[in-house]
């Protein structure tokens, strides 16, 4: 790989392929590789279809009140991939008008805010301040809950999804995508007949709750005025992110989890030091004599003596071949009450912030955050290297600054074979990560969901969470104002190429995906993403919001596979942790055929 020159601003500039025009951070690689605009992390300006183009794709079925009609003209133009922002162009109508015949076009309420998608399609501002402008999420109306509407009405005709499936093996679905459509879902899945007012209620409390956490800032705790809402902070959890340790230390209050320095072993989280003595000798002896080393706790998880480093989820782990010290652990009882969808308390959605960095080192970058959107049924080795191969790329394009990464597993509900409860996805993710990164998480707010949740609508959750209402969040800078997080969606090759079938995905949904958040894509053998990239209009269009990830050395690890091993009683080793075996041998899982693993 090359090294791009440094632009003002520090951000990189992909060298130019010459017959196309277009930009690629690897010298080698077709020309897609998100030349972003580095100040604001956003597209530059385009201009394909001239103005008008930004009337297509935008007034899209969010948070719609009215039900779309996906038989009119925009479905069928979105039904083709190549179709996208080229039809529409010309029509000059908005997709809202398009989706939505019914509805005032005029209407603010649902309509998308026109400078809003001057900013998606024409390239948003180079403002970093500005950058996902809150207005810009009230405006496209894309709160969950809205979404969550506007999911329900996208097809209303739409049977109501059986849970039981009765397909054929993992294999034959996971060779292509577009047997999903064989699965019946169009646009995700139909919503359960469940009303999501009471969940939502104390879902919205606990957001504000968990979000803004404890600094007396809270609204709702009465900190209104304009220089309390200046300086909150998103303080979820008390987890530090890894590098800011030694820095939060020096206020000299001690972390509940992070390890402490005692009179047996002392040693710095700090990843960016090199490890001394005492850190190689606690790594040493966890990773040589796992049972006996005080760090792991047979049936209690990883734990250091006294008390020192705990595993607050409880988890399984058998010591881990790759375990970091460095790992902050979550605190609270994680994700399993939220799950279970107890009351209360115990049932309270956290969102998680341990390892979420709210501060930068180089601020002249785009402050990022990394959601990877799945089954994860199970979580391997390759779900946890995509992230390790973005984040090289991101480093190589310096244009980001990578605050954190999240897992987002999909709910229960979404139509596929071989998908385990999706309590039990959300656990395997958790205990994937927990041992072994310092800047991964699991969000269980998708997954915990009482209905599919189409993932624009989940890119929005994690908007709103890292960068509130308001201007509340965001990354603190050193001059005291807040920067925005920008949202990424990570994803395979695969999963992208099902972008251009049929009905799989709105075409609306695209726009915001691709437009307001963006993609890192991640190569797949079989898939020929270069190709897709540029057949596919929309993707096109987005094309420098889009960062294409080689993979220098090839990983192919699928969880079909890894389920087809369990049942057949092969090996796993290897292919994924430990924790992750451990909990699969404990629970029972992927040992039935598929028509039965999904149950709620
Ligand atoms: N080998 C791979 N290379 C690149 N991306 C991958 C690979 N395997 C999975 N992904 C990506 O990981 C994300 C989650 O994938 P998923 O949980 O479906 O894994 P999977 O191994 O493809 O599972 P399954 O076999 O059940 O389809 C998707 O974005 C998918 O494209
Ligand atoms: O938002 C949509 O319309 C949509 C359509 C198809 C798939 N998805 C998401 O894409 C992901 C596919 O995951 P997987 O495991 O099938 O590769 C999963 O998170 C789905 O919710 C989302």
């Amino acid at each position: 790989m090359s090294r791009n020159s440094k632009m003002p601003g520090g951000g990189g500039f992909a060298p130019v392929l010459p017959a196309t025009g277009l930009h690629s951070y690897h010298n080698d690689s077709p020309p897609f590789s998100g030349a972003t605009n580095p100040a604001s992390g956003e597209p530059e300006p385009l201009h394909l279809n001239g103005p008008d183009s930004h009337a297509h794709g935008y007034g899209h079925g969010h948070g719609h009140g009215g039900n779309v009609n996906q038989a009119g003209p925009s479905r069928s133009s979105s039904s083709s991939s190549s179709t996208g922002a080229g039809n529409g162009a010309g029509n000059g109508r908005t997709t809202q008008g398009l989706l939505n015949p019914g509805m005032d076009s005029n209407s603010t309420q649902n309509q998308f805010n026109p400078s809003q998608n001057q900013n998606d399609l024409h390239g948003p501002d180079s403002d970093p301040q500005s950058h996902g402008d809150p207005s810009s999420s009230s405006n496209l109306n894309l709160n969950p809950s809205s979404h969550v509407n506007s999911a329900s009405n996208l097809n209303p005709s739409r049977p109501k999804i059986d849970r039981v499936l009765t397909s054929p093996t993992d294999v034959s679905y996971s060779s292509s995508r577009s047997r999903r459509l064989v699965s019946g879902y169009m646009f995700g899945n139909p919503p359960e007949e469940k009303s999501l007012k009471n969940r939502r209620d104390s879902e919205s409390t606990v957001r504000r709750l968990s979000v803004v956490g404890d600094d007396g800032l809270n609204k709702d705790k009465g900190g209104t005025d304009k220089e309390s809402m200046e300086n909150r902070t998103i303080h979820g959890q008390e987890g530090v992110p890894e590098d800011q340790y030694e820095e939060e230390q020096a206020d000299d209050t001690p972390h509940p989890l992070r390890p402490r320095p005692s009179s047996a072993h002392s040693f710095t989280t700090n990843p960016t030091s090199q490890p001394d003595e005492e850190n190689l000798s606690v790594a040493s002896s966890l990773r040589n004599s796992p049972r006996d080393s005080p760090l792991v706790s047979p049936g209690r998880g990883l734990s250091f003596d006294n008390g020192r480093y705990e595993d607050a989820l409880n988890g399984v782990t058998d010591g881990e071949a790759d375990a970091d010290v460095r790992a902050m652990q979550a605190t609270g009882g994680g994700s399993e009450g939220f799950m279970q969808g107890l009351e209360g308390e115990e049932g309270r959605y956290n969102f998680p912030t341990h390892r979420l960095r709210r501060r930068m080192k180089d601020e002249d970058k785009v402050p990022l955050v990394i959601v990877a959107c799945g089954s994860f049924s199970p979580p391997t080795y390759l779900h946890l290297r995509m992230f390790e191969m973005a984040k090289d790329e991101i480093v190589e394009s310096q244009t980001f600054e990578i605050m954190a990464g999240y897992y987002s597993p999909v709910s229960s509900y979404y139509k596929k074979s071989g998908l385990a409860p999706a309590h039990h996805r959300v656990r395997m993710c958790e205990l994937a990560v927990e041992h072994t990164s310092t800047w991964l998480m699991v969000d269980p707010w998708e997954a915990g969901q009482p209905e599919y949740q189409r993932t624009a609508v989940v890119l929005d959750h994690f908007d709103e969470m890292l960068n509130g209402k308001d201007g509340e969040g965001g990354v603190e800078m050193r001059d005291g104002t807040r920067r925005k997080y920008k949202v990424m969606l990570l994803a395979g090759g695969d999963l992208i190429e099902s972008f251009g079938e049929p009905g799989v995905w709105s075409e609306p949904d695209l726009h915001i995906i691709l437009g307001r958040f963006g993609c890192l894509i991640v190569e797949r053998a079989g898939s020929d993403v270069w190709a897709f990239l540029l057949s596919h209009d929309i993707l096109y269009h987005h094309r420098r919001n889009v960062i294409v990830i080689k993979q220098l050395i090839y990983n192919d690890i699928s969880s079909t596979k890894v389920r087809l091993f369990v049942r057949r009683g092969m090996s796993i080793k290897y292919l994924l942790p430990n924790s992750v075996i451990q909990y699969i041998s404990k629970n029972l899982l992927y040992r039935e055929p598929d028509t039965k693993a999904i149950q709620s």
